[in-house]
């Protein structure tokens, strides 16, 4: 019997040339199924143009990208999402004036090919809303999932994206800096979130905090001027001495 394949996504020598600028310069990058991943790197280190590498938005210069086993590396968005890599407020967005079960109602349709319930379409309309209020606890909104988008705070508003990509049943979620402008309390929430959706999903995390990132990865790539430079654990990546130099300074570095 052959065994499952490990990774789920292996991108290998990654590059992004805009004119003369080398945005990712062989970047290579291995997801394992099951791993909360995180792709650390200063400003400018090309963080957001591997993520737009792997979701479809941007083609690599060279290179390719291979996603359970299959090579991905021409294939638009929407046939990415198709295969189960979703990138969190790229393909689905917040209705502002529809309620959050609504919401999550729509992305459950779009999951199942736009819900052609022509048999018994009151009842495919129970089965949506039944899974997108599943969605609305996982993701801390059961109590407000009647009110709507719109007037959730901005935490919550993000909790909101988690779960329109969760309704997706996504095999890889790429998440893009999911506590950025968030205070101390709306952070803490979405950390727990993305730890209690650890182990059951996997994920990408491309985040600026470092403190979240070092609790909740189980392994950790660092990038540099568009390279990979190293991956391991979070112990692994603390002790790196390049790392140390070119990440972490005196955040860590200096510890
Ligand atoms: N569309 C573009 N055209 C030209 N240059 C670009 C484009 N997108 C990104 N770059 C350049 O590519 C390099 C990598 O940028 P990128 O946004 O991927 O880095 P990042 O690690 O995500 O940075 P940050 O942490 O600040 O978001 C930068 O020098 C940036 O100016």
């Amino acid at each position: 019997m052959t065994p499952a394949p490990m990774e789920i996504l292996c991108a290998d020598r990654l590059v992004k040339r805009f004119g003369g600028l080398v945005a990712t310069d062989q970047a290579s990058l291995t997801i394992r199924a099951g791993e909360l991943h995180a792709l650390i790197g200063p400003n400018g280190a090309g963080k957001t143009t591997l993520i737009h590498q792997l979701s479809g938005a941007l083609a690599p210069t060279s290179g390719t990208i291979r996603f359970a086993g299959e090579d991905i590396t021409a294939l638009p968005i929407h046939a990415r999402v198709h295969r189960g890599l979703v990138r969190s407020y790229q393909v689905t967005s917040v209705f502002r004036r529809l309620s959050v079960l609504d919401n999550l109602a729509l992305a459950v349709q779009a999951r199942d090919g736009g819900g052609l319930g022509f048999w018994r379409p009151a009842r495919a309309e129970r089965e949506r809303y039944a899974d997108a209020a599943s969605v609305a606890e996982r993701v801390g909104l059961a109590a407000c999932q009647d009110r709507i988008a719109g007037a959730l705070s901005h935490g919550e508003q993000r909790q909101l994206e988690i779960g329109l990509v969760l309704a997706l049943r996504p095999r890889l979620l790429l998440l893009d800096e999911p506590l950025a402008g968030m205070g101390a309390e709306e952070s803490g929430r979405m950390v727990a979130l993305l730890r209690s959706l650890r182990g059951e999903h996997t994920m990408l995390l491309v985040e600026h905090d470092m403190d979240a990132v070092f609790r909740l990865a189980d392994r950790i790539s660092a990038l540099v001027s568009g390279r990979v430079i190293a991956t391991g654990t979070p112990d692994e990546i603390q002790g790196h001495p390049e790392v140390r130099r070119a990440y972490l300074g005196d955040e860590q570095g200096e510890a």
